[in-house]
Parts: C-alpha cells; structure tokens; sequence
C-alpha cells in the first residue's frame, strides 16, 4: 500500500518486522591475500583488541599481517568446501530456516536478513535490504549465547553506526544474549545424548569456548561467567558428576594471558594422566567453522591423542538443527512481544 503525503512524497506503507542475524563473518577465499583483509577488518576493531593505537597499528602492521595470513589461509583451506567457508554456509541455512519458520508462525511480514560483523554480506548490505522491506521495526539477533564486548557489542557498534546514516529508525531491540535460554540447553543436551548413543558415554566431556584476554574479565566482561552457566545448566540436566566435565577456553592469540584453563593444554594433561576417551562440545559456537572444524575437530585430537588418550569425539554445533532454529524462533517472538507483527497473531491464536 502507498501513501501519498501533502506535498506528493509517496511513502509504502505496509511495514514490517526486520530480524537482521548476525555472526562474526569468515574471509572470502581462503588465500593469504582473502585473509589478510579479513584479518585487518576484524584486529582492527578496538572491541576486540584493546591496545592503544599507535602501538597495536605498529604491531598489527609489522608483525601480525605479515604472518599470520598464510598460516590462517593453511586452516581455512583444509575446512573449505564446494560451499565456501562453513561458517558462511551454515549460517545461510540458518537465516533460511529461520524465516521459513518465522513466516509459518508470525506471517508474511517478517524479514530476516543476515549480516557478518567482518566481511561479507556486511552488515551495511543486510540493514540495506531490510530498508527495502520497510523494516520499521527491528530485531538485531547476534548469534552468541554468551555475551562478550568483544562479539555482542562489537556487532551492536556495528548496527549501530550503519543507523547513524539512516533518517527514519526503526524501532530497535536487541538480544543481549541467550546463554541460558532453556530450548538452547535443551537443544545442546540432545546433541550431547545423540553422540552418546552412537559413540558410547565418554570418561570426560569438555566444553571449550573461544577465549577472551583475562583483562578484559577482569574488566568487568561478563563473559566468562555466562560460560560457565551454559555448562553447568547442560551438565546438571545431563545428571553428570561435576568430576566428569569441564570448562575450557581455546583459540587464544598473542602472548597475554586469556581466560583459562585453555584447551589444548587441558588435553595434552588429560592424554598423559591416563584419561582414555574425551567428547569436545563447542556451545560458544552456533555454527561451525575454523575455530571447531579445524582447531577442535584436528588439532586438539592430535595433542590428546598423541599425549596417550585413546578416544576422542567432537560433537558439532547446533548449526542448522531443527531445535536450534525453533529455539531462535522462540527468542525472537519473545523480543518482539507487544509489536504488532507479534500481537496481531498472539490474538489471533488465543
Ligand atoms: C585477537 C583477539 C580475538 C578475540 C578477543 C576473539 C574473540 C572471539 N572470537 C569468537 C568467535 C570466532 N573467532 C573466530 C576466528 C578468529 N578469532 C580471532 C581472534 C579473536 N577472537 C582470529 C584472529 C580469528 C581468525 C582465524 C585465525 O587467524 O586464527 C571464528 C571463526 C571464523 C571463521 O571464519 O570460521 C569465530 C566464530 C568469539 C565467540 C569470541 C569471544 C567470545
Ligand atoms: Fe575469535
Ligand atoms: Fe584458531
């Protein structure tokens, strides 16, 4: 429907709920040269590396993008596919399956866009087409359970400065975080009873997140913390004694401190004290992608294994599961309680 203002202005007026899904992005190609760019978007961040200025330009400059592109293109091209970079693959499905299942329950004003805080489609691009769709109200949805400044709010500043150039807002909300949320303990749960079923229970489970500097905890991220709930919340559902699980953080970079007990190291303890079978669950991660298919599901098999462990299972993310995504259909009606794409329906139903 058009509406027609005094002086002439045509306007559309059949508006609609955006749901803009965010994720961290992945580079384009997997070559150094791909990397390279996808690397100075994301270190250069001030949310992800708090370094003053001058110095970490230096740094980043002189040392870190000499290097670390041609052995981070060596990790992405052993986890490409015929699909592109997983990560980007999966979160597609994701949006996907998140609109078809929002169109079933909420109708057909409902858009989902995707967005990558780091490359493409940017998020510049995604609030581009929900501008097309009349969005005008909006829900931005970062898929992580676990809030950190360096991921959560990075993407918010993210949103947030695209806004900056936009004359009408929309009505704006936000999911914080999910960390908690029973449908993603639930759905984590049943991802952990199915390797179960199929590989046996193991003497250990290990629940690795991506880390974060131990400063920025200390400064008050409250990252670490939603971790740990996470993995409580699926142990205690599972009924596992608190001596066969734990919290582990991986991926670090540099050489400060992050948050610990790390990962790898944990594993090659593990491997040499006698522990024989270990299943890793990444649930800091939605989808799988470098950090998991590569540095969980290979490299950290080879330091347990060649410590002494004898088996070791990797059970993957929740990806495109059909409880993950009912899980974040869930989420989403929640925060748009009150909106009328939301309201209209909640009537009708009742
Ligand atoms: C240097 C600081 C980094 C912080 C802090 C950090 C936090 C953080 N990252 C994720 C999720 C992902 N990180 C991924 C890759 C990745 N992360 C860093 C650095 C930091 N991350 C780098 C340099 C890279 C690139 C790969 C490499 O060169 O090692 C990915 C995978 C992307 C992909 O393309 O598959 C994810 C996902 C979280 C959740 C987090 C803090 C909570
Ligand atoms: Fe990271
Ligand atoms: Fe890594």
């Amino acid at each position: 429907m058009k509406y027609k203002n005094i002086v002439g202005f045509e306007h559309d007026m059949s508006e609609h709920l955006g749901v803009l899904m965010l994720n961290l992005g992945t580079p384009e190609a997997p070559t150094p040269t791909a990397v390279r760019r996808y690397l100075a978007e994301f270190l250069k961040d001030p949310r992800v590396v708090e370094v003053p200025r001058p110095i970490w330009w230096l740094i980043l400059h002189g040392v870190i993008l000499r290097v670390r592109p041609s052995r981070s293109a060596k990790a992405y091209q052993a986890v490409w596919t015929d699909k592109g970079s997983p990560l980007l693959d999966v979160a597609r499905r994701q949006a996907a399956g998140l609109q078809e299942l929002l169109t079933d329950r909420l109708g057909n004003n409902v858009h989902v866009e995707l967005g990558m805080r780091y490359g493409k489609p940017s998020v510049a691009e995604a609030l581009g087409r929900l501008k097309e769709a009349n969005v005008r109200r909006l829900l931005v949805l970062p898929l992580y359970p676990q809030y950190s400044a360096t991921t959560t709010a990075s993407t918010f500043d993210a949103v947030t400065n695209e806004l900056t150039t936009w004359r009408w807002l929309p009505e704006l909300r936000f999911v914080n975080h999910y960390h908690d949320e029973p449908g993603y303990i639930d759905a984590l749960c049943d991802s952990i009873r199915a390797a179960w079923a199929e590989k046996g229970e193991p003497e250990q489970l290990m629940f690795s997140f991506h880390g974060i500097p131990k400063r920025y905890f200390m400064a008050g991220d409250p990252y670490h913390c939603h971790c740990h709930k996470t993995a409580r919340l699926v142990a205690e559902r599972l009924g596992l004694d608190d001596d066969r699980w734990m919290v582990s953080f991986q991926s670090r970079v540099g050489r400060d401190e992050w948050l610990q007990p790390y990962t790898d190291e944990t594993l090659k303890l593990w491997g040499a004290d006698g522990v024989q079978s270990v299943h890793v669950i990444a649930p800091g991660f939605s989808a799988d992608c470098l950090e998991t298919l590569e540095e969980i599901a290979v490299e950290n098999r080879g330091y347990f294994l060649e410590a002494g462990g004898k088996e070791y299972h990797y059970i993957p993310c929740l990806n495109d599961d059909p409880a993950h995504l009912q899980m974040l259909a869930g989420l989403v009606e929640r925060h748009c309680a009150g909106w009328p794409e939301v309201t209209a329906l909640s009537k009708a139903a009742a």
